[in-house]
């Protein structure tokens, strides 16, 4: 399924290629950045994508890791997946941080994140005096055993 997104560009957008598929069967589309950046270790960048972007309602954006990156270079979305709400009008960004050992230089029009569009399901709360049981009850983080096999 294909959703049409309607996006405008900001000036330091210019000239850059828009977030596209770079196979046919991929989920994601690469995103690059608008600006240079030198991500120290430990730091957070909300880095420019030099767009904006009107998402059609009952839908969003969310914004993912590259694996190659985090893998090699320790950078990933600290807020992942990022939201991109409906009603955002704002410059769409990537929030990066670098988890590795040393600096790791972003420059313009490298890929830096991948976006997936997805349907939004809302739902509204009934608040209720009992819950229906169940076999794991209030078990949980670890409950029922650690990392070791099946
Ligand atoms: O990776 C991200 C995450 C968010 N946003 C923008 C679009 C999104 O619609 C808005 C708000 O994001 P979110 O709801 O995750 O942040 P918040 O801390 O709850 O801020 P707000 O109070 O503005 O909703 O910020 C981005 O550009 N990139
Ligand atoms: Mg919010």
């Amino acid at each position: 399924m294909t959703i049409r997104i309607r996006l405008t560009r900001l000036p330091h957008g210019e000239g850059l290629p828009l977030p596209t598929y770079a196979t046919p069967g991929a989920a994601g589309m690469d995103v690059v950045a608008a600006e240079d950046v030198d991500l120290q270790p430990g730091e957070r960048h909300a880095v420019a994508t030099g767009f904006r972007v009107a998402i059609p309602e009952g839908y969003e954006i969310q914004v993912r890791p590259r694996s190659g990156l985090a893998f090699k270079h320790g950078i990933t979305v600290p807020n992942t997946p990022g939201t991109i709400d409906s009603d955002y009008r704002g410059e769409l960004k990537v929030l990066l941080i670098n988890h590795g050992r040393d600096a790791f230089p972003i420059r313009r029009g490298e890929r830096i994140a991948q976006l997936v569009p997805a349907a939004v399901t809302l739902a509204e709360f009934d608040e209720v005096q009992e819950l229906c049981e169940t076999e794991r009850g209030a078990g949980g983080f670890g409950s029922t055993g650690g990392h070791g096999s099946l």
